[in-house]
C-alpha cells in the first residue's frame, strides 16, 4: 500500500509496527512523533521512520493511518487532541494499548466527527522498552485484537489489517469490555503478583541478606514481567483497575484457603491445589506467541573469567547455532554474571540450552 503512516510513541510496540509496515509496504512513508527527542532521533536513525514529527497535528493532518503506541493514559490525551485538528476525511486511527474500554470510550469523539477509530492490541512485547528494542518479527503468530464497533466498516478493518499485514499476527476481533476482562486475567493480573513477589523478597532481604543472592530459577521466571516500564503499568492498571480489584478479591480469598489449607495440614487438599494448577497450566498452548514474549533469550549464570564468552559462543558455533545478540547483564558478587543471549526463534533458543547443557554445567534460565 501506499500512502502515510503516522506513529505516535516510537517505543518497543510503535518502533515494532513502523518496521513491520515498511516491510510489507516499502512505498509508504513512516512518519514518527514521540515526546522524548531521543526516541524520535533514534527511531530516523535505526531507519524505523523516515520522518521525525516534531508535532502531532502536523503528521495528523497529512496521515492515511495513525497508530498511536504510548503508555494508554497518553493514547486518552492524544485521541483528544486529534478530535481538534485537521484530519484526512478517509484516515484510520488506532492505537496498541494493553486496554481498551476507556480509549474506545474516549474515541467517541473521533467517531462524531466521522473519523473511523479502531481499538487494537497486539498481544506480544516483552519487559524491554524504547525504539532500540523494537523489531519487526516481534508480532509473528501472536495475536493482533482488535475492537472495532457494531457499525464499523468492514472495509475499514480489512484496510487496518491490510496495513498491519506485516506483523504476521493472528487478527481477533472482540468487545472492548471482554477485551479488558481477557487481559485482566491474563496479563495485567499477573504483573500485579510479579511485582507483589518482588517486594516480599525486598523486604525479607532487610532481615535476610541471602535472599537477593539465591533468587534464581523459579523466582526469576515469574518474576521477569516487573522489570517493565512502570508507567506503562501505572497506566495500564488505572484503566483496568474493576477488573483488578474483583481478580485481587478471588485471589485473597485463595490465599486465604491455601493459608488454612496449610495450618490443617491438609495433605489431600494441598497436593490437589499443586496437580490441579499442573494439569490446567500443561494443557495451556502456552508455547504459542501472544502467552509468552517474543524476545528469544536465554540467560547463562557464568563464571568470570577470561575467554567465557568465546567459550559459549564456540560451542554454540559448534552446533551451528545462530544469535542475534549476546551481552553481560549483572554481575554478581564479583563471581558470577548473567549472559543473556539472543535468538531469533524458540527453536533456536531450545537447541542452544540443550548445547550448553550438554557442554557446561552452566545453569540456564529462560527469564532475568
Ligand atoms: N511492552 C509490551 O510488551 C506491550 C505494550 N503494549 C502497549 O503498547 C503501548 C506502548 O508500549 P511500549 O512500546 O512497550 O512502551 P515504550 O516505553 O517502549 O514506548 C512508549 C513510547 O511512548 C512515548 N510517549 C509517552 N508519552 C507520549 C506522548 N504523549 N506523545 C508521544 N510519545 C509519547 C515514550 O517516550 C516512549 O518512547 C502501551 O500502551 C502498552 O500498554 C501492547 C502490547 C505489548
Ligand atoms: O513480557 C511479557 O511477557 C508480556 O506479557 C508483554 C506484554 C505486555 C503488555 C501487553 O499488553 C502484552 C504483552
Amino acid at each position: 500500500m501506499n500512502g502515510h503512516v503516522f506513529v505516535i510513541g516510537l517505543g518497543l510496540i510503535g518502533g515494532s509496527l513502523a518496521l513491520c509496515i515498511k516491510k510489507e509496504h516499502p512505498d509508504a512513508t513512516i512518519m514518527g512523533y514521540d515526546v522524548s527527542e531521543k526516541q524520535s532521533q533514534l527511531g530516523k536513525m535505526l531507519g524505523v521512520i523516515d520522518e521525525i514529527i516534531d508535532e502531532i497535528p502536523k503528521g495528523a493532518a497529512r496521515a492515511d493511518l495513525i497508530l498511536i503506541a504510548t503508555p494508554v493514559k497518553e493514547v486518552e490525551r492524544i485521541i483528544e487532541l486529534l478530535c481538534d485538528v485537521p484530519l484526512k476525511d478517509n484516515v484510520i486511527i488506532s492505537d496498541a494499548g494493553s486496554t481498551k474500554l476507556e480509549i474506545v470510550k474516549k474515541a467517541a469523539c473521533l467517531k462524531e466527527k466521522g473519523i473511523t477509530f479502531i481499538g487494537g492490541h497486539p498481544m506480544a512485547g516483552s519487559h524491554k522498552s524504547g525504539v532500540t528494542a523494537a523489531k519487526s518479527i516481534l508480532f509473528e503468530n501472536a495475536f493482533y485484537l482488535l475492537t472495532p464497533e457494531k457499525d464499523t466498516r468492514i472495509e475499514d478493518v480489512e484496510k487496518l489489517q491490510d496495513w498491519l499485514m506485516g506483523t504476521k499476527a493472528r487478527f481477533l476481533q472482540v468487545m472492548p469490555e471482554e477485551h479488558d476482562y481477557i487481559t485482566g486475567v491474563i496479563s495485567h493480573f499477573p504483573h500485579v503478583i510479579a511485582a507483589s513477589l518482588v517486594h516480599q523478597a525486598e523486604k525479607t532481604s532487610l532481615k535476610q541478606n541471602l535472599i537477593t543472592r539465591l533468587a534464581a530459577g523459579g523466582f526469576r521466571d515469574i518474576t521477569r514481567i516487573a522489570s517493565s516500564s512502570p508507567e506503562m503499568w501505572r497506566d495500564i492498571s488505572l484503566h483496568n483497575k474493576a477488573v483488578l480489584i474483583e481478580l485481587l478479591q478471588e485471589w485473597q480469598n485463595e490465599m486465604d484457603k491455601v493459608t488454612q489449607m496449610l495450618q490443617e495440614e491438609q495433605e489431600v487438599e494441598i497436593y490437589e491445589y499443586f496437580f490441579q494448577a499442573k494439569r490446567f497450566r500443561d494443557e495451556m498452548p502456552i508455547k504459542e506467541k501472544g502467552a509468552i514474549p517474543a524476545f528469544y533469550d536465554l540467560f547463562v549464570d557464568i563464571p568470570d573469567y577470561p575467554g567465557i564468552i568465546s567459550e559459549i559462543t564456540g560451542y554454540l558455533a559448534k552446533e551451528n547455532i545462530s544469535l542475534t545478540n549476546i551481552r553481560i547483564r549483572e554481575a554478581r558478587e564479583g563471581i558470577y554474571g548473567v549472559l543473556d543471549i539472543s535468538f531469533q526463534t524458540e527453536e533456536d533458543r531450545e537447541k542452544a540450552e540443550q548445547c550448553i547443557k550438554c557442554y557446561t554445567n552452566y545453569e540456564t534460565s529462560m527469564g532475568l
